[in-house]
């Protein structure tokens, strides 16, 4: 069925992710709900469908039964195209290619990647599968803006069957420098995938120039030289008779909106801090749980911190919120695992039974509740190895419109960037951190507020419809 609004020929924009703005959710008695998904991507890319009205292409985030039509939920204003895929495809192109290979590749080595050609020949007939239903979604002449690592391949696939489609790509995560991209056994496949987009997009101009570096070392294809600037200059790889163009589009949050929720959330805020039993210094982790994320060296940190006497634990509570992520994935349960260790060991230690410092939840918890731990916290703690960008720090600065707390950053974010005003840190540098962390809880009031002021005005200013906006005006302009 076609959504109001929308030819019955297709759609004139179509966006292609991994998953679609809702997750699918079988209750016991089997009955279906659907419910908005948790992750960056989708909470950037909702408001700018709903003012654009489009298509959008995804997976629910659940195996398909065999033969069974694949339902199609009821999203306001997005006519909704799901690509169905099987419990053995979840295996080998989410958790296996995208995740067990791309992921830990493109974020540092942090975990050793897995190249097993079983799970590429999964990942190349999903990839399909996606430009298929992309291919069918679209309006002649339409723009379709692909998503991310999971759908490497999918521009060149679809460019092959409508040439006439206006193709670009943004990549979330870090594109890593040639050396660590070329120990892909199918690092050509992967490269001449990209280069399918009209416009290929990174959140920083490093991971712009990293792929062009890698396209001319690779394909020996002729490139652009000049540096690479967000939103303002490009680069350009010539290839197959075609100017690809390759920029920064640093990715960033409905922020007006955020401001407003979080300041309508004060209330709960202040109850907030009440249930914790009113600590000196609040201390905040929001994450999914991602060995990438860094929430071992925030909690290593805080051990070190106690047993200095720098902290003191009976003053401080520090809140990690925990988003169950990838979870059969064997790096994900290994790094759970360790995370509670460390909780468990940090609680046993310097809490007492009615008060432990730590307190840990492993559950995604409602937005507005997560609005109102922003505002309730002293200090936010945002300590990735690796992270592309990071909403989460920018979704703090924004709640912070009373101009209260501070960020700890960790420089290996894309955030870090735009928010050099943070309590920068170096997660690789035990020392580091721990200044960081205790400059954060114990500069004067007054410094503390001046950099939120500019930190709240940075992110109030760079939203994700500037994000959206300059990407699509971008891949609009050349056409
Ligand atoms: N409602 C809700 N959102 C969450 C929770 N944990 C994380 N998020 C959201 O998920 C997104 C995470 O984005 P980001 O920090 O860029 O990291 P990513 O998980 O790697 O995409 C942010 O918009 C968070 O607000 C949670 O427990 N509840
Ligand atoms: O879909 P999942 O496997 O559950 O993972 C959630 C999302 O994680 C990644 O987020 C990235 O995009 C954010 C927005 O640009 C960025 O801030 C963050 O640094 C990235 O890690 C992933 O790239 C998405 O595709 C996932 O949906």
């Amino acid at each position: 069925m076609t959504a109001p609004g929308h030819p019955a020929t297709g759609a004139d924009f179509v966006v292609v992710a991994n998953r679609l703005p809702v997750d699918k959710k079988v209750r016991p008695d089997g009955s279906v709900v659907w419910k908005r998904s948790p992750g960056g991507l989708v909470t950037a890319l909702t408001p700018t469908l709903e003012t654009r009205s489009g298509a959008w292409v995804g997976w629910s985030g659940s195996a398909s039964q065999d033969g069974s039509p694949e339902e199609k939920p009821d999203v306001e204003g997005i006519d909704i195209h799901p690509v169905p895929l099987s419990a053995a495809e979840v295996e080998d192109y989410y958790e296996g290619f995208s995740n067990a290979t791309l992921w830990p590749l493109f974020h540092d080595l942090l975990v050793k990647p897995e190249y097993r050609h079983d799970w590429w020949e999964a990942y190349v007939r999903v990839n399909r599968r996606f430009a298929e239903t992309a291919a069918s979604a679209a309006a002649p002449n339409a723009m379709v803006w692909v998503q991310d690592y999971q759908l490497l391949l999918v521009p060149a696939m679809l460019r092959e069957t409508r040439p006439d489609l206006r193709i670009g790509f943004f990549l979330h995560i870090p594109f890593p420098p040639t050396e660590l991209f070329s120990q892909l056994p199918w690092r050509t496949d992967l490269l001449e995938g990209l280069l399918g987009a009209d416009l290929l997009g990174f959140h920083l101009p490093g991971g712009a120039e990293n792929f062009l570096t890698l396209a001319r070392r690779l394909l020996g294809t002729r490139t652009s030289n000049g540096p690479i600037t967000a939103r303002e200059d490009f680069g350009a790889v010539e290839y197959d008779g075609r100017t690809v163009k390759v920029g920064s589009f640093p990715i960033s949050i409905d922020s007006a909106d955020v401001a407003a929720q979080a300041t309508a959330a004060a209330d709960r805020a202040v109850a907030i801090r009440a249930e914790l039993g009113d600590p000196e210094v609040l201390l905040l982790g929001v994450d999914r749980l991602d060995y990438t994320k860094g929430i071992d060296v925030r909690l290593a940190s805080l051990e070190r911190l106690f047993a200095s006497g720098r902290l003191d634990p009976a003053k401080t509570v520090m809140v990690q919120l925990a988003s169950p992520s990838r979870e059969r994935v064997d790096s994900y349960i290994d790094m759970r695992n360790r995370i509670e260790q460390m909780v468990g060991h940090l609680n046993g230690k310097y809490g007492t039974v009615a008060r432990p410092p730590i307190r840990y939840l492993l559950q995604p918890v409602a937005r507005d509740e997560l609005l109102a731990y922003f505002r309730a916290a002293d200090v936010m703690l945002v300590t990735p190895m690796r992270d592309g960008m990071n909403l989460v720090a920018k979704e703090y600065l924004a709640a912070r419109a009373d101009l209260g707390g501070a960020l700890v950053l960790s420089e290996f974010t894309g955030a870090a960037a735009e928010l050099g005003e943070a309590y920068l840190l170096n997660p690789y540098d035990d020392r580091d951190v721990d200044d960081a962390i205790e400059a954060a809880v114990t500069d004067p009031a007054e410094a503390r507020r001046e950099r939120m002021r500019i930190l709240h005005d940075q992110v109030m200013t760079n939203d994700v419809d500037l994000w959206a906006t300059s990407f699509l005006d971008t891949l609009a302009a050349d056409a």
